[in-house]
């Protein structure tokens, strides 16, 4: 709703409101409309200000009112904000908190802008796969110029008061109320002409050499786009902004907008936004809940060992504020980590703006530092049998009560748990490399994990900015453990036929940022040949005859052992699946060695290649991914598809504007999915992985509901075990 107040003898005051950002409701439009009307109609009134309650002006659209065009009642944004601009008395945004997207909007209807200074601005349409259409992609560049215009809109990035004040976007910023302020500002400007006031009015700034600017930022965004649409069609509205009348250029933003707006990637983006906001309302089997289990404060981490790992996340830890204590046993690893991880300050320092946290870190050679500290994450080698020693040592040495984390990848959380005094003081805490940049954070709880530690966990990965998903424990829990299905399935079309930039391709078509091959070449092969040799799966040689390409009775590919006993590693030794032009750089270039090594190969096991189709790559790695996914979700590992979907998405490089790969699946079709795993299935009967899990046969069953509904299903499968 909205409220009207008049306010001292001569300003009409609007103010928003609609828990919990003020977004711009139909009730919302409605109440704008009218109190607008009212205040415009009163003569005692010669001012307006419009402001939002609880410290924020307008988060936007109401997103949720965007299930079709069709559904959109209430009076409608252009107009009503057309109406505010062609006002003859002058109107004041008043914005505290922040304006986005058509909150924004709004904001370039009125005739002045003051912010408070820790307010934010915005048009983040573009990552809901829209543009912003309610005269924003117009007045934005009239105002600010194209230049800044096409950085914030094909970005949708938030800006501050103050660079916000630089740019001309707003008039004036307040340190105090900012309403207040606002109030003031209207009563100063009251009566004045506001001829030059109205945006829609304005010429965009002239820019020399418009077309070449075009041509160039369109080509970045393309390129970054990654197959995106609302990128480009936010460009090409600015064009239309630059190069025609107003009038012309909204019909553009219209048209743009309409074929967003029905657009599948526009559905995606916008259950991302959702699906990211469901993750932090999360939950265990056991019923305990974010909303009913309270964690405590933590003064003081440590972080054990400082490899690639904990050297991003003792920055990660330091950079919200805590005491750091930072061990390492070796003396050549300590000494660079610390150098390490006082240049990854200070750059993120330069990044940020914010001050350096470098005096919050304490640097140690012996576990005995960490006595006193609330919680522990241990991050040395992928290795059980050191991992239960320093989990037995942490045990001996931490005070009682002490949370201890792993940031193991694939080792069995339990199983360290049942090493130290408190087994329910144990969790996973798996960041992905680098620790202090990637977003995603899956917190592995296991059956005995106290609610409070995930709580705890849950907070502590929100104030170092991450994403974080509660996950029950399995190996690889949810991430890594779909990957595997993918990853082998680019190994097997490899042997079928296909070369590595083929299934690249086909996967950075897409939408990923790197195909299998270039991250496994990235991450180094090694590591997986380690694990892989552990576990006795390895063959000197590749081995020969049938039992070469099966293990337990199941296809198993050695082409990865072949290649990690030649050295080639990846980026690290400059060869891999591609090569480099010296070891660690990362221009990845197709290798002729790999055509003959992959001919020989296939000649020694009596394969013969055939043509792989893309369509063909995406469907056995896509699918075999989403298969895992649903059992993943059926052994309840993942509480529904919005957890994996954003660990996907945040962690591995998923294309956002698919919506992770459960959405996608339901996006393709559920019954098709089952159809294509079943067909990939009987051609290759030792390959379980493409064998179709009940649980997808039961949603098919079941009509196949839409993805916010497969919780249900997944209830009544789960009951019926
Ligand atoms: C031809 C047709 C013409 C159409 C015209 C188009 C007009 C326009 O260009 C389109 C838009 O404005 S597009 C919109 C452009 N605007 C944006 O993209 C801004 C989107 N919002 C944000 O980025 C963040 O919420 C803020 C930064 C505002 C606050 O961050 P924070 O303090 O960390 O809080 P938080 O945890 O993030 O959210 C709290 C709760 O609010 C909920 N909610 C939030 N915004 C909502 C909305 N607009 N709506 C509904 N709900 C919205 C959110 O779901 C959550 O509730 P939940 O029950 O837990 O799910
Ligand atoms: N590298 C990745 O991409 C990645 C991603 C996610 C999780 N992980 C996991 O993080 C953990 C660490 O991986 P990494 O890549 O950082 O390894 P790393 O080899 O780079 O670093 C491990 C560090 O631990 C130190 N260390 C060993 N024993 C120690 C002890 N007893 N006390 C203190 N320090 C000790 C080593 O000296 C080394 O510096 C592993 O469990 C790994 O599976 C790695």
């Amino acid at each position: 709703m909205t409220q009207y107040s008049r306010v001292s003898g001569s300003v009409g005051l609007i103010t928003l409101k609609n828990p919990p950002v003020n977004q711009l409701s139909a009730v919302v439009r409605h109440g704008i409309v009218d109190t607008v009307q009212k205040a415009l109609s009163d003569p005692k009134v010669k001012s307006v200000v419009i402001c939002g309650q609880n410290g924020m002006f307008c988060g936007g659209a109401d997103i949720k009112e965007f299930q079709t065009l069709a559904n959109m009642r209430g009076p409608p944004l252009i107009p009503m904000i057309h109406s505010i601009e062609a006002a003859d008395k002058p109107v004041v945004a008043a914005i505290e908190g922040g304006a986005f997207g058509g909150g924004l909007e709004l904001a370039l209807g009125c005739h002045y802008r003051i912010a408070h200074s820790k307010a934010k601005v915005g048009l983040p349409e573009v990552t809901l796969g829209l543009l912003p259409a309610a005269g924003g992609s117009q007045r934005l560049p009239r105002l600010i110029g194209v230049p800044a215009a096409l950085s914030l809109i094909t970005t949708g990035r938030h800006i501050t008061a103050a660079e916000a004040l630089q740019l001309g976007l707003v008039d004036q910023v307040a340190d105090h109320n900012t309403v207040d302020a606002a109030v003031k500002f209207a009563l100063s400007v009251a009566g004045q002409s506001l001829d030059a006031r109205r945006i829609s009015n304005f010429q965009c700034p002239p820019v020399p050499n418009m077309d070449a600017l075009f041509e160039d930022v369109m080509q970045k965004v393309r390129t970054t786009a990654r197959g995106a649409i609302a990128p480009i069609a936010c460009v090409q509205a600015v064009r239309a902004a630059a190069t025609l009348p107003y009038t012309q250029g909204m019909q553009r933003e219209k048209e743009l907008m309409a074929t967003l707006f029905t657009s599948g990637q526009a559905r995606a983006l916008q259950y991302c936004f959702f699906a990211q906001r469901v993750v932090g309302r999360w939950s265990m089997p056991s019923g305990a809940r974010w909303d009913t289990s309270k964690g405590r404060p933590i003064h003081k981490a440590a972080v054990i060992g400082l490899g690639t790992m904990g050297r991003g996340i003792t920055v990660a830890l330091a950079q919200t504020g805590l005491s750091v204590v930072a061990v390492e046993t070796q003396e050549k690893q300590f000494m660079e980590a610390k150098k390490a991880v006082s240049n990854m300050l200070e750059r993120g320092a330069k990044r940020s703006g914010k001050p350096l946290a470098h005096g919050k870190i304490t640097y140690s050679q012996s576990l005995q530092a960490v006595a006193d500290v609330d919680l522990v994450i241990e991050a040395v080698f992928e290795d059980m049998g050191l991992k239960k020693k320093v989990f037995q040592q942490l045990s001996a040495v931490c005070k009682p009560g002490t949370f201890l984390c792993t940031n193991t990848s694939t080792l069995d959380v339990d199983e360290l748990a049942s090493q130290t005094h408190q087994p329910e003081l144990v969790v996973g805490m798996h960041f992905f490399a680098p620790a202090h940049i990637m977003k995603l954070l899956e917190v592995v709880y296991g059956p005995r994990s106290s609610p409070e530690l995930v709580a705890v966990v849950m907070e502590l990965g929100k104030k170092m900015g991450k994403v974080s998903v509660a996950v029950g424990n399995c190996r690889g829990f949810v991430g890594n453990r779909m990957l595997k299905p993918y990853r082998d399935q680019a190994y097997f079309l490899l042997e079928e036929g296909a070369t590595p930039q083929l299934i690249d391709q086909a996967l950075e078509e897409f939408g990923f940022a790197m195909g299998a091959f270039k991250v496994s070449d990235l991450s180094g092969l090694d590591v997986g040949w380690k694990v892989r040799k552990e576990e006795g799966l390895v063959q000197p040689g590749g081995g020969s005859g049938k039992s070469a390409r099966i293990r337990n009775g199941v296809r198993y590919s050695p082409l990865g052992d072949l290649m990690c006993e030649q050295g080639r590693f990846g980026q690290k030794t400059g060869r891999g699946w591609y090569q480099y032009d010296k070891p660690g750089s990362r221009d990845a270039r197709p290798d002729p060695w790999m055509h003959s090594f992959l001919e020989e190969y296939r000649a020694r096991h009596g394969l013969v290649a055939r043509r792989i189709s893309n369509q063909e790559v995406l469907e056995r790695c896509l699918y075999a991914m989403i298969n895992e996914g649903f059992r993943v979700l059926e052994d309840g590992i993942a509480a529904g598809p919005e957890d994996i979907d954003i660990i996907y998405v945040f962690g591995y490089g998923w294309p956002r504007h698919r919506g992770g790969p459960m959405f996608y699946a339901n996006m393709v079709g559920l019954e098709i999915v089952l159809e294509r795993l079943e067909h990939y299935a009987q051609a290759n009967p030792d390959m379980p992985t493409l064998q179709p899990c009940s649980l997808l046969r039961k949603l098919v069953a079941s009509g196949s509901p839409p993805v916010n509904k497969w919780k249900e299903v997944i209830k009544n499968v789960r009951s019926q075990l």
